[in-house]
C-alpha cells in the first residue's frame, strides 16, 4: 500500500506524513529539503535557479520513487511527502507560464520528465491536503524557514490555482481531498481520526 500526500506548501503534508506514517506503522518518504543545495537561491532569484532547481528536484524525486518501488516487493507500507507529479504539474508549470523559467528549459526539463515518469507507478491512494491562502500563510510562518519569508503570495495563489486544476484531471488511482482549512491534527487528535477514517474509507471501505 502506497499513500502519496499532495498539497501547496505549508498545507501539512510533512506532519500529516509522520502521523499516518506512525499510525499506521508504514515507511515514511519525506522531500529533500534540508539538504536541497538550489532551495534558498531559488527564492532569492528564482529565474536565474529556476531550471537547476527543478533538475535537482526531478532527480530526487525519481531516486524515491524507485526506493519506494523496491520497498513495495516486501509489501510495506509506504507514506510519500509530495510527488513527482507536482513538480511538473504544478511547480515546473507555474513557472513557466509566469514567465520564470524560459521555454527552452522548460521544453528540455518536461523532455526529461516524460522520459522518467513511464517508469513510475501511480501510488494507490493520492490525498491531496486543500488549504486556503490564510492558513498557507499561517503554517508557512508558523515553520519558520527563514529563505520561505521570500514567497509571494501570488505564488501561493498560482499554485493553488496549479493544484486544483492538476486535481479535477488527476485519473492515476483514488484520490481523497481532506480541506484543511479547519482541521489541526498537530493539537487536535480528533481532527487527526477524522483523516484516518476518511484514509480508510476511500482504501478499504470501512465506516
Ligand atoms: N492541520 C494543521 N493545523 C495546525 N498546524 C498545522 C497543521 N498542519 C501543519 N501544521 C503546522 O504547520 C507548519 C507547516 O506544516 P508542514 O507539515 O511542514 O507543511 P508542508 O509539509 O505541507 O509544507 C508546521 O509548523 C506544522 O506543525
Ligand atoms: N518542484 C519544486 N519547485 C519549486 N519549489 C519546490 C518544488 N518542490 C518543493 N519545493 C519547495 C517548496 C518549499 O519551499 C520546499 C518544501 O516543500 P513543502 O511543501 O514545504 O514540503 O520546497
Amino acid at each position: 500500500m502506497h499513500i502519496a500526500i499532495v498539497g501547496n506548501i505549508g498545507a501539512g503534508k510533512t506532519t500529516l506524513s509522520n502521523k499516518l506514517a506512525h499510525h499506521f506503522n508504514w515507511e515514511v518518504f519525506l522531500e529533500d529539503v534540508d539538504d536541497n543545495p538550489y532551495l534558498k537561491d531559488f527564492y532569492d532569484d528564482m529565474p536565474r535557479w529556476a531550471f537547476h532547481l527543478q533538475v535537482y528536484f526531478l532527480n530526487s524525486r525519481f531516486r524515491q520513487t524507485q526506493q519506494i518501488k523496491t520497498l513495495q516487493q516486501t509489501n510495506r507500507g509506504i507514506i510519500q511527502d509530495r510527488t513527482i507529479y507536482e513538480d511538473a504539474h504544478i511547480f515546473a508549470a507555474n513557472l513557466s507560464q509566469s514567465g520564470l523559467m524560459s521555454e527552452r528549459d522548460y521544453q528540455n526539463y518536461l523532455g526529461l520528465f516524460n522520459s522518467m515518469i513511464s517508469m513510475v507507478d501511480p501510488p494507490d491512494l493520492l490525498l491531496y491536503l486543500r488549504a486556503d491562502l490564510p492558513k498557507l500563510v499561517q503554517q508557512i510562518e508558523r515553520r519558520g524557514r527563514g529563505y520561505e519569508n521570500n514567497i509571494k503570495i501570488d505564488y501561493l495563489k498560482h499554485l493553488n490555482e496549479h493544484y486544483e486544476e492538476w486535481i479535477a484531471s488527476y485519473n492515476l488511482g483514488k484520490l481523497l481531498i481532506v480541506d484543511v482549512n479547519n482541521l489541526d491534527y498537530v493539537n487536535n487528535p480528533e481532527d487527526l481520526s477524522v483523516v484516518i477514517d476518511k484514509i480508510n474509507s476511500t482504501l478499504f471501505g470501512l465506516f
